[in-house]
């Protein structure tokens, strides 16, 4: 028998270098990534940009594809995609004919429960079949967010559990089946739940690279609990925590010390990265990471590589400054 050559993924850029290299190319291609973390700290924007950025060339990082967003917490966010769409065009009006044809690239589902999401990736599969055929077809799928589908519709009673972890089994293996068959880049966002201190508390178990995630000075961990976990190829977990950068005044007054927003993104588990972390801003022309060191972690040792003397990182010209957002 011939050994099988495995060759890496097709990634999708995030259209922002730092971020790209910090993710070895992008989204991959052929499985899920999920993208967790609280109510503010960028998944939605990060989300809209990458379904911009899926159409950009190959030559660019894209995946010259359209894309499709199904998103479970109306409204759709028209205006900051309008927004991000009128400055993506600007960084690429050489390979768009307009702003408009952008937009169009972009598919947009509501979603009312998480049966809809199945019946959706069913029509999703046969249209895919067609779609292959186009110059255009759908290479990249987002749903924003997983979390809030099944957030109303399950008690916490132990059959409605399993029917819940049921549902994420169907969800996820004709999401994979999508995503192998059409060499589809699928992104899941999650949100996150505190984790009590109690012992029994499952939520606390150790899932990927980190004892513990913190967001906002709390405890937190992706929602939905272990099933929906090992649904998912990747997880990235994006965090948010004050951080003092200095004093106003010298009177040790507590009230004028200077702050600011700290955000990290963070790979919790992925097979392809190791774990990392790092630090990114959100302004209105989208996300960036912030040049500077990587942290990686090899079985409990700390390495850093410091990104500002990669020459790829020169072609970053936007203004990486942190403040608070
Ligand atoms: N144009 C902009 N300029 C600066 N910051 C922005 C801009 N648009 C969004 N943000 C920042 O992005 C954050 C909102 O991000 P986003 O809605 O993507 O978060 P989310 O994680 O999806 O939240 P949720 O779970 O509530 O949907 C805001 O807190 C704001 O700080």
């Amino acid at each position: 028998m011939r050994p099988q050559i495995l060759f890496p993924a097709k990634k999708c850029t995030l259209g922002c270098p730092v971020l790209d290299q910090f993710l070895a190319g992008g989204v991959p291609c052929g499985s899920i990534t999920e993208l967790s973390g609280e109510s503010g700290s960028g998944k939605t924007q990060l989300a809209l940009q990458l379904l911009l950025s899926a159409q950009l060339p190959l030559s660019l990082g894209g995946l010259a594809s359209s894309s499709l967003y199904l998103h479970s917490e109306p409204p759709y966010p028209f205006r900051r995609f309008e927004q991000l769409s009128k400055a993506f065009y600007l960084s690429y009006h050489q390979v768009f004919d307009s702003v408009e044809c952008v937009c169009n690239n972009v598919l947009v589902q509501e979603l009312d429960s998480a049966d809809h999401l199945f019946d959706v990736l069913l029509k999703l599969d046969s249209m895919l079949a067609e779609d292959s055929r186009k110059t255009m077809p759908i290479r990249l799928v987002v749903i924003d967010s997983i979390a809030a589908l099944f957030r109303s519709e399950f008690e916490n009673t132990p059959f409605d559990l399993r029917r819940r972890a049921n549902l994420f089994f169907k969800i996820s293996s004709k999401l994979k089946l999508i995503a192998m068959k059409y060499g589809v880049a699928v992104l899941v966002t999650n949100q996150v739940v505190d984790v009590m201190r109690s012992s029994g508390d499952l939520n606390a178990l150790r899932i990927g690279n980190f004892d513990s995630l913190f967001s906002s000075g709390r405890r937190v961990c992706p929602a939905l609990g272990i099933s929906w976990a090992s649904c998912v190829n990747s997880r990235l977990f994006l965090s948010m925590n004050e951080e003092i950068v200095g004093n106003v005044t010298d009177d040790g007054d507590d009230n004028l010390l200077c702050r600011r927003t700290k955000r990290e993104m963070h790979v919790v588990f992925a097979p392809h990265l190791p774990s990392s972390s790092r630090e990114y801003v959100i302004n209105r022309e989208g996300v960036f990471g912030v040049r500077g060191q990587i942290e990686t972690s090899v079985s409990g040792t700390s390495f850093k590589s410091d990104t500002s003397k990669n020459p790829t990182f020169l072609l970053c010209d936007k203004d990486y400054s942190c403040g608070n957002m």
